[in-house]
């Protein structure tokens, strides 16, 4: 089989100048008459003109009286005027008919009623009024709102929901709307499975469930397209091109093949379009989404949308969402997104030649809007999820310097942003349930939290880049946790400590625990092989306490020196039979079902600086943390104690 080389990498620009020149007519998709309440969202093929006047004759705006305003004239304190209901003035309603004759209301609480009780309409009535009406006043005349024959909106209009309100009060009850450019999705790969069949039947090693579809067909929605998804196709070229074929023949304005874009045996997106049509573009330069596809067959336009989940969305965000958005007469740029400055956290390297969209979470911390850049992994769609922004590196550029100040386009909203704790430092699963619970206290405030070790909490706050490090430090001078190593890295501070939850570190071993391990002792045994985790963890300073207060050393513990980055990995080792034992926590080894034996109970704690400790969303944290609703949650995680969850003190270094 021929592998595909991109001989051309186009920039993103000349891609998609490329695409544009190749659908001159794209804009000219055909129209369709709706029922005005049926068409939010839609654009006005056709102004929409009133056929009726709003309101169409002259309505009372309050309710009072209605007169001839010149009846009126002269009235004063000194001089009140004395109306006759039924004659002189009339009772009336908001929003009724205007009594022939009249042309001013007067608001009943303007109004004094001599003879007769407010409100009653009894001829002969008598009502005094003390200050002049003028003409048309708390009156809304005929068509105030919108005349009979006058444009309520040209054409390209997108109706809203305030739209529908004002066709409909105009009398427009049916409108020429642009046809809804409809998408064709194609997944291609033998791995792929649809979610209902892993819903019935579990994943093998090698599935892949077919996501991009569902993420791909949502998109089509938000860009005001419709679209229809083909079963899974696999690596066949012949079926492929059947599909391609068929789809392009039939009523579908554009056709996505997913997968297969690249340089693979089996990626057969290219020879697909190259055959039944032509190939425009083979490789952008941009990442991800680098193999993005584009050609037309039988006069429609047909993307390769490459297969990682980041890189599909790319595609179609910089590609086909705004083809779509042309054809339905709309401005490309329609969907781009809002930007402001931000400052990233740490310096970020970028690879010349491409533009790089990195997804950052950002958080507002000192009035500066620091981001923290994400996995770059394109297949990872989580990186969208957790992102509140993309910054986009151009080709030119080599990276960002920390602190340097850089656009960022906006995924979240700015209010949201702003409500946002940022938690860094050391992982621990509760909070995750604290970013689950927090809504609970208070709707909008959310938490994003990045884990980076205790010790790089503590820088984080040093460099002011978070609101709140996680942590979990042993002096192993005196057994206290964290306060040593705030004085000492964090001199000059006020920062507040205050403790989440206590939490059991011990021996991970197998399920059952064949080995009978009972403890740190046993591991002086010889047939039994441990897993560290790395210098620095807060982990491997607890094992070296432990060891030092039982007596032991290093050399008497097999594996002291294989080391693992994270509890779930040492835990992985444990199932993997490459290790016996290694020390985490209890959640590692609850979430791989291997035994657990408690070693020791160890402080988990914020370290919040002072100046942040009053704001509202921290004391809502605060609040959180020690409402009986949260201490229950992490009681039935097991492995964790509350006894002095959210317990502060104020420590100054
Ligand atoms: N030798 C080279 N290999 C690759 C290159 C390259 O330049 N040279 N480019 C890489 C880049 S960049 C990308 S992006 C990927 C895109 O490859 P394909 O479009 O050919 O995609 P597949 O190989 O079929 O799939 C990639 C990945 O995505 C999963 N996938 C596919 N379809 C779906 C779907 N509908 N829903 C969820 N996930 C899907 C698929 O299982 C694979 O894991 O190529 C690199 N390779
Ligand atoms: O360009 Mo690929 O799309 O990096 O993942």
């Amino acid at each position: 089989m021929k592998r595909n080389v991109y001989l051309n990498m186009k920039s993103i620009e000349a891609a998609r100048q490329i695409m544009f020149d190749q659908f001159p007519g794209a804009d000219e998709s055909g129209a369709e008459d709706i029922d005005s309440v049926d068409a939010l969202g839609r654009i006005l093929a056709e102004p929409a003109v009133a056929a009726l006047s709003a309101p169409n004759y002259h309505a009372a705006a309050m309710d009072g009286i209605a007169l001839d305003a010149k009846l009126s004239f002269g009235a004063s304190d000194d001089e009140p005027k004395i109306l006759v209901s039924g004659k002189d003035a009339f009772w009336i309603n908001t929003g009724h008919v205007m009594p022939e004759g009249t042309n001013a209301v007067i608001m009943i609480e303007h109004l004094n009623v001599i003879d007769s009780v407010k409100n009653g309409s009894s001829n002969g009535s008598s009502i005094e009024i003390n200050s002049p009406a003028f003409p048309w006043q708390n009156v809304r005349k005929m068509g105030e709102d919108i005349v009979a024959t006058e444009l309520i909106f040209p054409r390209g209009h997108k109706i809203t929901s305030y739209s529908l309100g004002a066709l409909i009060a105009g009398g427009v009850f049916r409108v020429s709307v642009k046809k809804k450019p409809k998408v064709l999705i194609i997944p291609t790969g033998s791995e792929l499975k649809s979610w209902q069949y892993a819903n019935d039947n579990g994943l093998k090693p090698g599935d892949v469930i077919d996501s991009n579809s569902w993420v791909l067909g949502a998109l089509c929605v938000e860009y005001g397209a419709s679209f229809e998804s083909h079963a899974i196709i696999h690596d066949e070229i012949e079926i492929i091109m059947d599909a391609v074929r068929e789809a392009t023949l039939s009523s579908y304005d554009m056709v996505f093949i997913i997968g297969g874009s690249s340089a693979g045996s089996k990626d057969y997106a290219k020879p697909v379009i190259d055959s039944l049509g032509e190939v425009f573009v083979h490789g952008v330069t941009m990442m991800p989404g680098k193999p993005l596809l584009f050609g037309k067959v039988n006069e429609k336009p047909v993307f390769g949308i490459p297969g990682y989940p980041v890189s599909a969305v790319v595609a179609f965000e910089q590609f086909a969402g705004p083809l779509l958005l042309k054809m339905h007469g709309l401005n490309p740029a329609a969907k781009q997104r809002e930007t402001i400055d931000v400052v990233p956290a740490r310096k970020i390297a970028s690879k010349l030649g491409v533009e790089e969209f990195l997804r950052v979470k950002i958080g507002s911390v000192d009035g500066r809007f620091m981001a923290s850049q994400l996995p770059r992994g394109a297949g990872s769609i989580t990186t969208l999820t957790e992102a509140d922004g993309i910054i986009r590196i151009p080709p030119h550029v080599e990276g960002i310097a920390e602190k340097e100040i850089v656009k960022a386009e906006l995924i979240r909203p700015l209010a949201a942003i702003e409500d946002t704790v940022v938690i860094t430092g050391s992982h621990d699963n509760t909070l995750d349930l604290l970013a689950d619970q927090i809504c609970r206290t208070r709707p909008g405030v959310t938490i994003s939290s990045s884990h980076v070790g205790s010790m790089g909490g503590l820088m984080a706050i040093r460099k002011k880049t978070c609101h709140v490090a996680g942590s979990h430090l042993l002096d192993p001078e005196d057994g206290s946790y964290n306060i040593s190593y705030i004085k000492k890295y964090l001199p000059g501070e006020r920062v507040w400590l205050v403790n989440l939850v206590m939490r059991e570190q011990g021996l991970i071993v197998a399920g059952g625990n064949p080995e009978k391990i009972k403890g740190l002792d046993d591991l002086k045994k010889k047939e039994l092989v441990f897993i560290n985790r790395q210098g620095g963890a807060g982990t491997r300073v607890l094992l070296d306490y432990k060891l030092k207060e039982l007596g032991m050393t290093p050399a008497d513990i097999r594996g002291y020196e294989n080391e693992e980055y994270t509890h779930m990995s040492v835990a992985v080792a444990v199932l993997s039979g490459r290790a016996d034992a290694g020390m985490g926590i209890y959640a590692a080894a609850k979430a791989l079902s291997l035994d657990f034996i408690p070693v020791f109970t160890e402080s988990y704690d914020l370290v919040i600086p002072d100046r942040f400790f009053h704001t509202e969303k921290i004391q809502v944290l605060l609040e959180t943390i020690k409402t009986n609703d949260f201490k229950k949650r992490v009681g039935e995680l097991g492995g964790y104690g509350t006894e002095t969850t959210g317990e502060a003190i104020l420590l100054e270094s």
